[in-house]
């Protein structure tokens, strides 16, 4: 884990329960917690006052606003509950309005903009639409058409313009993503991508995706920087990279997490595979010119992703192989085999 993931995840345990929690988790269990204090008033209100189905409905949406964060707390699912809470919300929203009238329209603003917080923007627009045609026929017998305008330009132009906002906010963040883990010198991911590719890997749970972890490092560096120069260096890191992505396939991913080091998670490789192209590229790399009337030569070492270890046994495990291949004479490939891995040649 990064030196930022790990502040940030810091700055979230309280709320995280000690594991580490998507942003959209958290966001979801927020928003479920501040309705129950801004809904519960009201239903209590209400019950006080004898008006039963209002109060039915306060207190349906408290309770499904509180099952909905333990469900979200144990399970860390939040897709189908962002979409059960949204659809729950608009329902308990369009029954308030319709038991006590357009008094209660207030209520749709708040909702519908929640709505974009925790679904895509498309897809909360959809329910919003919907929710508001519903308002509409609710609402067409009790006010006159310049007041039924009002309320429905007024919804429709917050849907605007919070659609507009979530789908900015949701293209920055992606190419922010993006950004950030990507090697400025190679156009390969970077560290932080690889440790969040690895992360991925581990919690997928299917079991047939299996996949090998490869570790290269350019064999004398430092000779190619001493003798010809750091501007030199960077050509042959950049070909290697060119290199790298020629001999793969387009669902192998392609990381530089160190100066001259280099990994690659080879998607649906068993060992066998991976070391092959590890095998294929020690020598297509060995028989390439990186550097003119210089031979470059790279070592690696593999390892096969195995569930019952975790990310950071997987990097150890090849690292210890690439140290091996390199205590081997270098331009050599190491592949864990042993009783903990899976598969052998
Ligand atoms: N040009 C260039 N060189 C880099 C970059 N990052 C690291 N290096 C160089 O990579 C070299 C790594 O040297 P060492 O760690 O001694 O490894 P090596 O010379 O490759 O030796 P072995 O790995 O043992 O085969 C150093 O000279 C670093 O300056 C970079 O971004 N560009």
């Amino acid at each position: 884990m990064s030196r930022t993931d790990i502040s940030s995840a810091g700055r979230w345990r309280w709320l995280s329960g000690g594991r580490q929690r998507r942003q959209e988790e958290i966001i979801l269990m927020l928003l479920c917690a501040l309705s129950i204090p801004s809904i519960l008033p009201f239903g209590i209100y209400r019950l006080l006052q004898g008006s039963w189905a209002s109060a039915a409905v306060d207190m349906a949406l408290v309770s499904g606003m509180f099952a909905v964060i333990v469900h979200v707390w144990r399970t860390g699912r939040y897709q189908i509950a962002s979409l059960g809470v949204t659809i729950f919300y608009s329902l308990g929203m369009l029954t308030t309005v319709y038991l006590r009238g357009v008094s209660l329209v207030y209520w749709v603003y708040p909702t519908m903009i929640a709505a974009y917080f925790v679904l895509r923007p498309t897809v909360a627009l959809a329910i919003n639409s919907v929710g508001l045609v519903a308002l509409v026929g609710i609402l067409v017998s009790q006010l006159a058409v310049v007041n039924l305008m009002t309320i429905v330009v007024t919804i429709g132009l917050v849907n605007l313009f919070a659609y507009i906002f979530a789908y900015r906010t949701g293209l920055q963040n992606k190419e922010l993503h993006t950004a950030v883990e990507l090697d400025f010198l190679t156009g390969i991911g970077n560290r932080r991508a690889l440790e969040r590719k690895l992360a991925e890997h581990a919690q997928e749970r299917r079991p047939h995706l299996e996949s090998s972890l490869l570790l290269l490092d350019l064999d004398h560096f430092k000779q190619v920087n001493d003798q010809y120069g750091h501007a030199a260096g960077d050509k042959v890191l950049i070909r290697l990279a060119e290199l790298m992505r020629r001999h793969t396939r387009s669902s192998d991913r392609l990381f530089r997490y160190g100066g001259e080091e280099f990994a690659i998670i080879a998607s649906g490789a068993g060992l066998s595979a991976a070391a092959r192209l590890a095998e294929g590229l020690r020598a297509a790399v060995a028989s390439a010119t990186l550097l003119e009337s210089h031979p470059i030569t790279i070592s690696i070492g593999v390892t096969y992703m195995n569930k019952e270890h975790t990310p950071a046994e997987w990097l150890a495990q090849a690292d210890k192989m690439l140290y091996a291949a390199k205590q081997d004479g270098r331009n050599a490939v190491h592949v864990a085999y042993g009783s903990d891995y899976a598969e052998s040649l």
